[in-house]
């Protein structure tokens, strides 16, 4: 399993009579722990406590080094914490007024009386909404917690913490006010009427986790019943960083996508999306591969979107599993589960093999195993070099939508966030290890805010007057 690099906190009471630090200090090493920070917390004349922070790999390192400190003499645990769940306490994200509210006469414009002559202006003209609500900076982040990252189906509530996460990178890169909102719903009809009900109050709908193929059709009816834009990230935002990242791995190794062959791997949401974005930018290759092996034209599926899979792509109509269609691959990419490619697949590639392994949280194959045999290597993780996420798409794409009040997101102003994502890496600074820009690139949002937005107005569906 990929480390996951856990940071826990431990309040121990050591009694300086019994315990020199160096023992704690050996344990944790010992136990492949490293002690990043140590707060004193009380010192007395006999006891000491202390805070001690240490990042540990996995589990079971951490259980052993607990229970030998826990084993030590004069030492007490008094409390352990662990640092990824105490940023979650209270949630991640919050609600602040625009104005602060400090008499009677401020309560009166905002609130009752004088609001109901905003709200009387709106029912007139619902346009105003746009203007007078929070509605044109407001993005509502949907989920049904069915596919949540590739944990499977999660409860709703259980889908929160994601989903407050995009909500909280959405203001810090792009100063978007998303609102997460987990649906307790599993019907896909029951579904796209409460997204439509909510509407109103949103310029723009994120659709995240929603496992596939109910989401194919819960986007479409939303798109076409709609005016504003609805993007589910899990498809066009991982398809837009995909293709921005084999942009520039082709640059390293000198391939054209066109000639190239390519094995996608799991064909769900982020897989089949992924592969109409290849398509579009040229590719002429590709191998859809899912748990029954390569979908082929001549197999009959129960799911439409694998039907059409099978007839626009695998020319060659390659059959079988992972580790046979593999065989001279350029790139894979994988959007599947943990740990399903092994190092004797990736030998079976083509020479400077591309492998994107973006399974969350633990990939395809982990990067510590699969970088020696590869020349380019991707994840769609925050702890290993050219993370292929789509955190560096739904921040941007939406300002640009939002900026010039864009009535949906068309393949135009997916393929111009593809090629601004990848030109942000001038290609004199590419490398194995930078085939893709880092989350916090301040280049990374404006630069697709504005190659979005240009292709929105060229394709017609921009609102806003140019010049405004
Ligand atoms: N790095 C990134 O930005 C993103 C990564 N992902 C990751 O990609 C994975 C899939 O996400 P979605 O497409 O939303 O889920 P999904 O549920 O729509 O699709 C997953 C597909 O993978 C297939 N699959 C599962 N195990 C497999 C195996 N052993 N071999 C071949 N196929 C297998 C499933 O049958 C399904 O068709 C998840 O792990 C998710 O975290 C998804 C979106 C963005
Ligand atoms: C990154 C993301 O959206 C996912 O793994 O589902
Ligand atoms: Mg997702």
């Amino acid at each position: 399993m990929t480390q996951s690099n856990m940071h826990l906190i431990l309040r121990l009471e050591i009694n300086k009579n019994h315990n020199s630090f160096g023992e704690i200090a050996t344990i944790i090493s010992d136990s492949k722990g490293d002690l990043t920070a140590i707060d004193v917390i009380k010192e007395g004349a006999e006891t000491t406590i202390r805070d001690l922070t240490i990042k540990v790999s996995n589990k079971e390192d951490q259980e052993t080094m607990v229970q030998s400190i826990n084993d030590l003499d004069g030492v007490t645990i008094q409390h352990i914490s662990d640092r990824t769940f105490l940023v979650h306490l209270g949630g991640k994200i919050e609600v602040r007024p625009t104005l602060s509210i400090d008499n009677r006469e401020e309560l009166s414009h905002v609130y009752t009386p004088e609001v109901a002559r905003v709200c009387k202006a709106i029912d007139e003209d619902p346009s105003l909404a746009h203007n007078l609500t929070i509605k044109r900076n407001a993005v509502a982040v949907i989920s049904d917690g069915s596919a949540v990252l590739g944990l499977g189906k999660l409860k709703p509530e259980a889908a929160m913490p994601v989903m407050e996460g995009k909500a909280m990178l959405f203001k810090q890169l792009a100063d978007i006010n998303a609102y997460p909102l987990c649906l307790d719903e599993e019907n896909a009809e029951n579904i796209i009427q409460i997204v439509k009900s909510l509407s109103p109050s949103f310029g723009g709908i994120n659709l995240e986790d929603i496992s596939s193929p109910r989401c194919f059709e819960i986007e479409e009816r939303l798109k076409e019943e709609l005016d504003i834009p609805v993007f589910h990230d899990d498809q066009h935002g991982t398809a837009i960083v995909v293709l921005a990242g084999v942009i520039n791995a082709l640059k390293l190794v000198k391939k054209d996508l066109k000639q190239c062959k390519i094995v996608v791997c799991g064909i769900g949401a982020a897989g089949i999306s992924i592969t109409k974005m290849l398509l579009k930018a040229g590719a002429e290759n590709i191998i859809g591969v899912d748990k029954e092996g390569a979908i082929t034209k001549e197999e009959h599926y129960e799911n439409p979107m694998w039907t059409w899979y099978g007839e626009n792509t695998n020319p060659n109509r390659e059959t079988g599993p992972l580790p046979t269609v593999i065989q001279d691959a350029d790139i894979f990419i994988g959007v599947a589960a943990a740990n399903i490619l092994q190092v004797e697949d990736i030998k079976k590639m083509a020479e400077d093999p591309i492998v994107f392994a973006l399974a969350n949280p633990d990939p395809e194959i982990a990067p510590e195993v699969a970088n020696p045999y590869v020349r380019v290597m991707a994840t769609g993780r925050s702890d290993f070099p050219n993370q292929v996420n789509n955190v560096l798409c739904f921040p941007g794409i939406f300002r640009g939508a939002l900026d010039c009040k864009a009535s949906t997101i068309n393949d135009e102003m997916k393929l111009a966030a593809s090629k601004a994502i990848a030109d942000v890496i001038p290609e004199d600074e590419l490398n194995e290890d930078y085939i893709i820009p880092g989350v916090f690139n301040k280049n990374v949002v404006p630069k697709i805010k504005e190659a979005v937005v240009e292709a929105a107005y060229a394709t017609g569906v921009a609102r806003n007057k140019k010049d405004i």
